[in-house]
C-alpha cells in the first residue's frame, strides 16, 4: 500500500480525524494544541496520527490536500482545513452542525 493509499484508508474510517504534530494528550505544536482543544468541546471520537518523525505521512498529507500546514483536520472523510478554520467553524457554531449526527451515532451505538 502507498502511503497516499495509507491516508485514503485513515480518512475513510476515522469519521474525526487530524494529522497533527504531537497527540492529541501531547502536542508538540500550539496550532495543533488549539484544534485538539477545539474539537475536544464535542462528544466525538477523535482519531489523531502524529506526522512529526515520519516525514513521508506527513508529505502525503500534504500531497493529498494540496495544504501547507498542520494540523489537518477532516470530518467524515472530507478535508475541513486547519486550526483556523475549525475555530471559525466553532465560533460561528457550524462545527455543532457538522459534528453532530457522529456524536449521536455514538450514544446510540453506547445503549445498544
Ligand atoms: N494558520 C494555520 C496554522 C498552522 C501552521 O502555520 N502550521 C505550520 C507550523 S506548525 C506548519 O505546519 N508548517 C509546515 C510544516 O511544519 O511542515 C492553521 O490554520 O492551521
Ligand atoms: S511547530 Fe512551530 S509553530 Fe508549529
Amino acid at each position: 500500500m502507498s502511503f497516499d493509499d495509507i491516508v485514503s484508508q485513515d480518512i475513510k474510517e476515522n469519521p474525526v480525524l487530524i494529522y497533527m504534530k504531537g497527540y492529541p494528550d501531547a502536542p508538540r505544536c500550539g496550532f495543533s494544541a488549539l484544534a485538539v482543544r477545539v474539537l475536544k468541546q464535542y462528544d466525538v471520537p477523535i482519531s489523531a496520527r502524529d506526522i512529526l518523525g515520519d516525514l513521508k505521512l506527513k508529505e502525503s498529507v500534504k500531497a493529498h490536500t494540496n495544504w501547507p500546514t498542520f494540523p489537518q483536520i477532516f470530518i467524515k472523510g472530507e478535508f475541513v482545513g486547519g486550526s483556523d478554520i475549525i475555530l471559525d467553524m466553532h465560533q460561528k457554531g457550524q462545527l455543532k452542525d457538522v459534528l453532530g449526527d457522529i456524536a449521536q451515532k455514538r450514544e446510540q451505538n453506547e445503549s445498544s
